[in-house]
């Protein structure tokens, strides 16, 4: 089979692509707006996905039209009461926990890089940790050799950085994303990068990607020179 590219490494982001949490920041973001009744939107939702907090708050006060009355600062403290009490619900996505297990059997390297901060990992992954115990490493949006956020490739590099013997060369990692900051961030590191998008995203924001997947399910190692599923098609466990 002729394939993508020659992947020795996997990167994967978070929210919205290992752990089905970005509807709880659009849930709480829904309800922050409407006390000032204004209505959230994907068009919204798509500029602040895979963000940093705080440039996700400001993007969110600004574009909202609602900074003269509540500053990014003011907004991520109401957003933290509520989130804290969603988060520690957290299910993995469609096909993550089949997807991580296979490539960790077969020595694949993996990581994750997020933009979410270390508090709230902890808050997602308290039921996970099994599963995320199977990744080398972790890069949160906290770490400090990320200065800025997706869709900077701060945290993809730093991810690559810290596999053994790494630096690995850029062109030789896989990166997941959900977010279209995701994406870029991913292609400004010089890696290949699968979307897996919310479908509710304007199609437009999916240029970047090398590919687009409904799901995580629908992903074929072997066409990205990884070690085939040994039954891709009799599989029917969904996550
Ligand atoms: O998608 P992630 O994992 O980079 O997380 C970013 C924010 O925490 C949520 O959009
Ligand atoms: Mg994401």
């Amino acid at each position: 089979m002729a394939t993508r590219g020659s992947v020795t490494h996997v990167i994967f982001d978070m929210d919205g692509l290992l752990l089905d949490t970005e509807k709880y920041y659009t849930e709480v973001q829904e309800v922050i707006l409407a006390r000032y009744n204004k209505t959230f939107d994907w068009d919204l939702k798509a500029k602040m996905m895979g963000k940093k907090a705080i440039e996700s708050a400001r993007i969110f006060v600004e574009e909202s039209g609602i900074s003269d009355s509540l500053s990014p600062e003011e907004f991520l403290v109401q957003r933290e009461d509520l989130l804290r009490t969603l988060f520690p619900n957290s299910d993995m996505m469609p096909g993550a926990s089949r997807l991580i297990r296979h490539l960790h059997e077969k020595g694949i390297p993996m990581a994750v890089a997020t933009g979410s901060t270390k508090r709230h990992f902890e808050l997602k992954t308290q039921r996970h940790k099994e599963i995320f115990s199977l990744m080398h490493h972790i890069v949160n949006g906290e770490d400090p050799e990320v200065k800025h956020g997706k869709p900077a490739p701060d945290v993809f590099l730093a991810a690559a950085k810290r596999f053994e013997g790494g630096p690995v060369d850029p062109g030789s990692v896989l990166v997941f994303e959900d977010a279209p900051a995701g994406v870029n961030a991913g292609k400004n590191a010089g890696m290949h990068v699968v979307m897996v998008p919310d479908p509710r995203l304007d199609c437009s924001l999916h240029d970047r990607a090398d590919q687009v997947l409904e799901s995580l399910l629908d992903f074929n190692p072997a066409e990205w020179g990884l070690p085939p599923l040994e039954k891709p098609d009799s599989i029917q466990q969904t996550t």
